[in-house]
């Protein structure tokens, strides 16, 4: 038999302080518990414990400022730090001053057990976090909402601040992924360097190898001069990767060979350049789809996906919406227009929305509620109103029904556009919306078809050759036999 681990915890809450004993109790473990501060610190002097549990709020002293002066008498010694205030700032601020692990208040109890056996089995490592004592401990976060959800993602983006891993950030338009990825690296170990974002779905495919690595002169046609990448551009920093979906199969292999070998060549080049970026990258679309459909590779998702982070619609997080709408509406006063409060039935009427445009949805409501409406309390009427105004056409409105496809497309729409709105090449708009459309349509035919070209071409009314050329420039997968 193993001596049994000593688990101090301390928590100025007693109703907590007895459920946690009697839970480790039963567990195997030895407990002590204590209300405050002072008394923790004694023990963790005298040497006591193999593992704290401690909240942050207690009379004597704030929990947080605890751990880095527990973390440098007795490095091995984990600490997890349990919270009520569960806002993105207490997780960073938990990780980076060497917190093994952060709780949100209310959990599960089956979760806290899982995270004291891992603290207690993991090896010591004897040096602090990394984050400790860093800049960027943000007081001003811009992370908003304590959803159940949020506060997951809040715990593993604190954790990924002391790694390098890839992340992949997955969520509808307007979700918060480009904040995700700024959070990752403005609190990361990579947060000196360059932040260099790029779109897939914003640049013209053929440039997008340039884009990404660079080019040397002469390289192809236009480029006059050597151009710089943003993996260049981003050497020590991050790199984030937007709408990846959407990134074409030549660049795919590149890119691939980057993340297997380390290093990359520019457009034109032969001299290998050592990658020295951290990637985030994003993507609205189902990549496993685009997997099944032949336009992303496996192995490259494999290779992006090392840490998923999935970001839940507006709609399953309706508790957010609150805060979310004070956040947007103090940054429409920081930003010179009107100071504007919302009625409680404003905030009822808001949580019934489905926010197809999600955060961004809400935003741009409450910059237009700020600068529209005179009165300083907004009730539910103006919602409504601009809701509304906003919504495009209804069922009702547009003739029932019949019409709910028509909808689909154009809320598909409206998201595609909102998401570009800040960098899309307006020129060939008509040709890319087609092209949205055309994808699926040839594909789903082909399917039904099973990959029979002439019978899929006349069920579409088209010619032959022009299904064929078609399909090489949507560059389809052509598989024949299909169920
Ligand atoms: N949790 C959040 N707290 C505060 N602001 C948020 C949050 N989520 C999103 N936002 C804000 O909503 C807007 C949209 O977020 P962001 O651009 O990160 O979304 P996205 O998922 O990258 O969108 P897209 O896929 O369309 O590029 C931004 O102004 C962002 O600051």
């Amino acid at each position: 038999m193993t001596e049994p681990r000593t688990i101090l915890i301390a928590d100025d809450d007693r109703a907590i302080r007895t459920v946690l004993s009697q839970a480790l109790g039963r567990s195997g473990y030895q407990v002590r518990a204590t209300s405050s501060a002072a008394t923790l610190w004694r023990w963790v002097e005298d040497g006591e414990g193999d593992l704290v549990i401690t909240d942050v709020v207690m009379p004597d002293e704030n929990g947080l400022d605890l751990v880095p002066r527990i973390k440098r008498i007795r490095p091995e010694l984990r600490v997890v730090v349990m919270s009520a205030q569960s806002t993105f700032a207490t997780a960073i601020k938990a990780t980076q001053r060497g917190a093994f692990e952060y709780l949100p208040k209310p959990f599960d109890l089956k979760e806290l057990l899982a995270v004291c056996e891992r603290a207690l089995a993991a090896p010591a490592t004897a040096s602090a976090e990394e984050g400790e004592g860093a800049a960027a401990e943000g007081e001003r976060l811009p992370l908003v909402g304590r959803s159940t959800a949020m506060q997951e993602i809040y715990r593993t983006v604190a954790r990924l601040t002391t790694t390098d891993l890839t992340v992949m950030v997955t969520g509808e338009s307007g979700t918060g992924k480009e904040l995700i990825a700024r959070a990752l690296h403005d609190y990361g170990r990579r947060r000196t360097g360059p932040f260099v974002a790029i779109n897939m779905a914003a640049i013209p495919r053929e440039l997008i190898e340039s884009e990404l690595f660079g080019h040397e002169r002469g390289a192809f046609t236009g480029a006059l001069n050597r151009g710089v990448g943003r993996f260049e551009q981003a050497a020590g920093g991050t790199l984030f990767l937007d709408e990846i979906g959407d990134m074409p199969p030549e660049a795919q292999t590149r890119l691939l060979r980057v993340l297997q070998e380390g290093e990359f060549t520019t457009v034109g080049g032969r001299q290998p350049i050592k990658a020295n970026v951290r990637i985030v990258a994003a993507t609205h679309r189902d990549l496993r789809q685009l997997i099944r459909q032949g336009l992303f590779r496996e192995d490259l998702f494999y290779r992006l996906n090392v840490v998923p982070i999935r970001l839940p619609p507006l709609r399953e997080r309706v508790e957010d919406i609150p805060l979310l709408a004070r956040h947007f509406l103090d940054r429409a006063r920081a930003s010179g227009l009107p100071s504007k409060q919302l009625a409680p039935e404003a905030l009822e009427r808001l949580k019934l929305h489905p926010w197809p445009g999600n955060a961004r949805e809400l935003e741009n409501l409450m910059r237009r509620l700020a600068a529209l409406y005179p009165q300083e309390v907004i009730g539910a009427d103006a919602v409504t109103a601009e809701l509304a105004e906003a919504a495009p056409a209804t069922e009702a409105e547009a003739g029932g029904q019949g019409t709910s496809l028509e909808q689909a497309v154009e809320r598909h729409l409206s998201g595609f556009m909102a998401a570009h709105r800040d960098g899309m090449p307006v020129r060939d708009l008509y040709e890319r919306v087609l092209a949205e459309v055309e994808r699926p349509l040839l594909r789903l035919a082909l399917a039904a078809t099973r990959g029979n070209q002439i019978k899929a071409a006349s069920m579409l009314g088209l010619n032959r050759n022009t299904l064929r050329k078609k399909i090489r420039e949507l560059e389809l997968p052509v598989v024949r036999g299909l169920p």
